[in-house]
């Protein structure tokens, strides 16, 4: 079952997203959830760990719609500010602190007074600013540039960091301190290419946030858009999903979304650069099982290709093999893979390796474990 969970009216909160809704469908995401929402309740300084386009402001945002907390949220990119700008933009000023400073102004802090204060890219922070940010943070209560009077705080801080700050800890970038301070409680945001479970309810959720807005009504994807979605690599994660679904109903005719709407032909896989993770497990069972479970099994299959300890090997293997083994296992079309190039033996090998397809070695025909696939003759 999808949990769709909408925003409340927005006027309270300052915002830089678009979202007004956030779905979880894969069981990791609906097991984050409900951590998010545990931790939502109790008042700890939140640190939310994620690649960029995982949600987590999203997520920030959430912990303060279930925080009971009246206040306003408050989102800063802490990234997006020259030092000394985002320093009386934190802390607020009194007049004649600065050069320029002709009035008074309260900080993000005072204004999230009672509600969130959100610090996105907190890892971008420079070390002057840790300080005095662990100080507000001991001390619940902030003294603006210029001034001697410390004005008390009721904020509950969130903040989100798509940097390792392990790393930037050890390269003397992040105080220790400051993260053991944020990180009271932690989420740790998945990838979208680890909870593959919610790539197509999520296309499906855009195909009708964007649909609803182009006027288009009643867009579905082709098998083929479905198989080019859940063996994408997903570098931007939800943010990029979100893109390429929007610009496929853009060109897409006839309200249906072809594999080459999505303009996927980079196919961004999992890099060597990126973060080695664990291979997902990719059993696939000898039951027959409905299309989307299929589906399911046969992206659980990719991931573990793309995060296998052979990353050339995938390369070779490239979309071609997956759309060749949803071809034959779930439609017969047993041409597609020669049309494809791809070596019946790669075949063979590699989706007997994952388990998705049993191959008889005396007919020399591959068959589907699904029950489904027929022989692939050459
Ligand atoms: N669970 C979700 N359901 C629906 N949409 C989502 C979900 N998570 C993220 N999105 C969408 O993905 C986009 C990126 O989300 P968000 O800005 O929260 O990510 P982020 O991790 O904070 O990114 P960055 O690190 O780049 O700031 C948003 O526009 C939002 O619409």
């Amino acid at each position: 079952m999808d949990k769709l969970l909408t925003f409340p009216g927005q006027s309270d909160m300052t915002l830089s997203i678009r979202a007004k809704a956030m779905l979880f469908h894969d069981p990791r995401s609906s097991e984050l959830l409900q951590q998010v929402e545990r931790i939502a309740r109790s008042d700890a300084t939140t640190l939310i760990v994620g690649e960029t386009g995982t949600g987590k402001e999203l997520i920030a945002r959430h912990i303060h719609t279930q925080s009971g907390r009246r206040g306003p949220f408050v989102a800063v990119n802490c990234g997006a500010f020259s030092e000394s700008l985002i320093d009386a933009e934190l802390f607020g000023h009194e007049a004649g602190a600065f050069t320029g400073a002709t009035q008074a102004r309260s900080g993000w802090f005072e204004a999230a007074n009672g509600g969130t204060l959100f610090l996105d890219e907190i890892g971008d922070l420079s070390p002057a600013l840790q300080v005095k940010l662990l100080r507000v943070l001991q001390e619940r209560q902030v003294v603006r540039l210029g001034a001697r009077q410390p004005i008390p705080l009721n904020v509950r801080l969130v903040a989100a960091t798509n940097v390792d700050l392990h790393k930037a800890i050890a390269a003397d970038r992040f105080r220790s301190d400051l993260y053991y301070r944020l990180g009271v409680a932690t989420i740790n945001l998945p990838p979208l290419c680890e909870r593959t479970g919610d790539i197509l309810p999520l296309a499906r959720h855009f195909i009708e946030v964007y649909g609803g807005k182009l006027n288009l009504h009643h867009v579905t994807l082709s098998s083929e858009a479905k198989m080019a979605l859940l063996s994408y690599g997903w570098p931007g994660n939800i943010r990029e999903l979100e893109n390429v679904i929007h610009f496929a109903l853009i060109v897409c005719r006839d309200n249906l979304i072809q594999a080459e709407d999505l303009k996927l032909t980079g196919l961004a896989h999992r890099s060597q650069q990126q973060p080695v993770r664990q291979p997902a497990a990719a059993t696939a069972s000898s039951a027959a099982i409905d299309a989307d479970g299929f589906q399911q099994q046969l992206s659980a299959l990719v991931n573990s290709m793309i995060e296998s300890d052979q990353p050339d090997l995938f390369d070779r293997m490239e979309a071609g093999l997956v759309r060749t083994a949803f071809e034959v296992c779930n439609r017969n079309q047993v041409q597609t893979a020669r049309a494809l190039g791809i070596s019946r033996n790669i075949l063979r090998t590699h989706l007997k390796r994952f388990g998705l397809i049993g191959f008889d070695g005396g007919s020399g025909d591959l068959s589907a474990s699904t029950g489904r696939g027929e022989a692939l003759q050459h």
